[in-house]
């Protein structure tokens, strides 16, 4: 059955849900988590699992996982890990709405999408509590992370429309067109970070392209991205578009391998990434990896100094440290080494570390103790390598008795590195930076590359010339000049090297979430050579 795209009101949609509403619901209030939400209050007791539009207990597994408030060191819920059944049903749910969505316009899929967007906008607070709750981080950051992912929603929402093939003239009137179809049913499975976020950087273009999708969140932080697939169904999707199953390693596998699946895209480690490529490579399933870095800032002596200090800490301390695209190499011209150490130094001194839910909170927890333990420990290595520690680095100790089993730490900056340290080769995730100086130009760009890395890289310089040299000398997927760590959804993000391939947000993430069919077409007779 087909239905009108943009020309008069829209045509019923196709299964048992009524239309997403064209005006906003004027009744739409749900009694807020944010407004009684208090650190060390919450515990979640709904089943974590999605499938064909509704909350369920996985059939199968069952491995029963400890979730954490990092803030507060409480077990808020456990994960019960789905077995190999439970992604079956997962993704026959996902491949059963597949056959209707892939169906509908770009316009249509495009309304609803628009209503999800809509609706993460409304439950805002809500859902950003609910992140800073079982990540740690401030609520302040989580409100961002939560106003770009319904923003990635909008974007995607806006291209569902138009995207379309070409229409390529041949001999004698005959013609080719391209038709852009979707892949099928698209797995995404997330690292613990941005939890919220990276479901929707892979949802809204998957389902935009006509895709299905079923994603497994990382199993420490299992607990916004379910309310995404409510979100999902309260706008209309046809149940089961998308899934979600909760798990470790085991469930991811389980993904990977499963036949029905067209497509894995992956956020998360090197070392896991280069297992999904070959998990992939085993079914020929394309794959999208967003993986870790170690990225470059280079701060000339020609740069707004206060510019640049208020970039380096974007692109140290956010999240705790816990960012993909961190500029943990900060590369500084030794005639501003002096004058911009101290005020980073002062600047990292005054970060307000804290309950994530107070307003003036800026830096909240880390994920987890052996995460604390982990990033603790390349501080221990620093130190005997011969770095100097400036600031912080020591573990945080709250007066308030709530947090005292919370996984906080100071964030540090080490002076005196060297290249060859492994504070400055290695990726910590945590909020410690790494302070080198340079005196030329060529010099620091060979320096800057010296990582098996290439996801990010930074430049703070008045001289446009320069900016625009260096940044295309970085071999690196995202760069900034003059600024970092700003995620606005139209441009594409993702790595060079070991950092990954493919690309999320921006019109390229279309690129990877549907495949080019080519149609020949004969206006006149056959001519045969037989
Ligand atoms: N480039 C990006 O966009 C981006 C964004 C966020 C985080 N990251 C990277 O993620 C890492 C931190 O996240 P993490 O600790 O969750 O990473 P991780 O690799 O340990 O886990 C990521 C996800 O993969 C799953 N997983 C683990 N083993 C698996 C396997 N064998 N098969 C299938 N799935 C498996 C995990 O359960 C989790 O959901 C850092 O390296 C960080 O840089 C990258
Ligand atoms: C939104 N940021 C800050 C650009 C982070 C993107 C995801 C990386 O961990």
């Amino acid at each position: 059955k087909r239905h009108p795209g943009g020309a008069g009101p829209p045509a019923p949609l196709p299964w048992d849900f009524p239309g997403p509403p064209l005006l906003p619901r004027l009744c739409s209030f749900r009694p807020s988590l944010a407004m009684s939400s208090v650190t060390g209050t919450v515990t979640i007791q709904q089943p974590l699992n999605y499938r064909a539009g509704g909350r369920v207990q996985p059939v199968d597994g069952g491995q029963a996982e400890e979730v954490y408030e990092p803030a507060t060191g409480r077990v808020i819920c456990k994960v019960l890990c789905s077995g190999q059944k439970e992604v079956d049903l997962a993704v026959q749910s996902a491949k059963a709405a597949f056959k209707i969505w892939s169906q509908m316009s770009g316009m249509e899929r495009s309304r609803v999408l628009l209503e999800a967007a809509r609706i993460i906008r409304e439950q805002r607070e809500e859902i950003a509590t609910m992140e800073t709750i079982n990540n740690g981080k401030s609520i302040f950051e989580a409100r961002v992370d939560i106003d770009i992912s319904w923003q990635c929603l909008e974007y995607y929402a806006g291209l569902a429309g138009s995207l379309a093939g070409e229409h390529i003239q041949l001999p004698g009137g005959s013609f080719g067109y391209t038709r852009r179809e979707p892949l099928g049913v698209c797995v995404g499975i997330g690292a613990w970070n941005y939890p919220f976020q990276i479901a929707c950087w892979k949802s809204a273009p998957a389902l935009a392209c006509g895709n299905a999708m079923v994603f497994k969140p990382s199993p420490f932080t299992p607990v916004s991205v379910v309310r995404l697939a409510e979100i999902f169904t309260e706008a209309s999707v046809p149940k089961g578009l998308f899934n979600v199953v909760q798990g470790g390693a085991a469930t991811g596998q389980f993904l990977c391998h499963h036949p029905d699946v067209a497509k894995i895209s992956f956020t998360g480690s090197v070392p896991t990434g280069i297992k999904i490529m070959e998990m992939a490579a085993k079914g020929i399933k394309p794959v999208t990896l967003e993986l870790g870095g170690k990225s470059p800032l280079i701060i000339f002596s020609d740069c707004s100094l206060e510019n640049a200090v208020n970039g380096a800490l974007m692109a140290n301390f956010l999240t705790q440290g816990e960012v993909c695209c961190n500029g943990t190499r900060v590369f500084v011209e030794r005639k501003i080494l002096d004058a911009f150490t101290k005020e980073v130094v002062k600047r990292t001194q005054k970060i307000k570390i804290g309950d994530p839910l107070l307003e003036d909170t800026r830096m909240g927890a880390l994920i987890n103790r052996p995460h604390l333990d982990r990033v603790q420990g390349f501080i221990k290595q620093a130190k005997e390598q011969g770095a100097e520690v400036l600031c912080g680095g020591d573990l945080w100790v709250p007066d308030d008795p709530k947090l005292k089993n919370g996984y906080y730490m100071r964030p540090c900056v080490l002076g005196n590195c060297t290249d060859d340290m492994t504070c400055v080769k290695e990726e910590i995730f945590g909020p410690v930076m790494s302070i080198l100086p340079f005196d030329t130009e060529e010099e620091v760009v060979e320096r800057a590359n010296n990582t098996k890395f290439g996801l990010a890289g930074g430049v703070f310089t008045r001289d446009i010339q320069k900016a625009h040299r260096v940044v295309a000398a970085l071999k690196a997927g995202m760069c900034f000049i003059n600024n970092y760590n700003i995620s606005p959804v139209e441009l594409p993000f993702g790595g060079y090297k070991a950092s990954g391939f493919g690309r999320e947000n921006g019109r390229a993430a279309i690129e990877y979430y549907s495949q080019l069919k080519t149609v020949c077409v004969e206006m006149g007779d056959v001519e045969s050579v037989f």
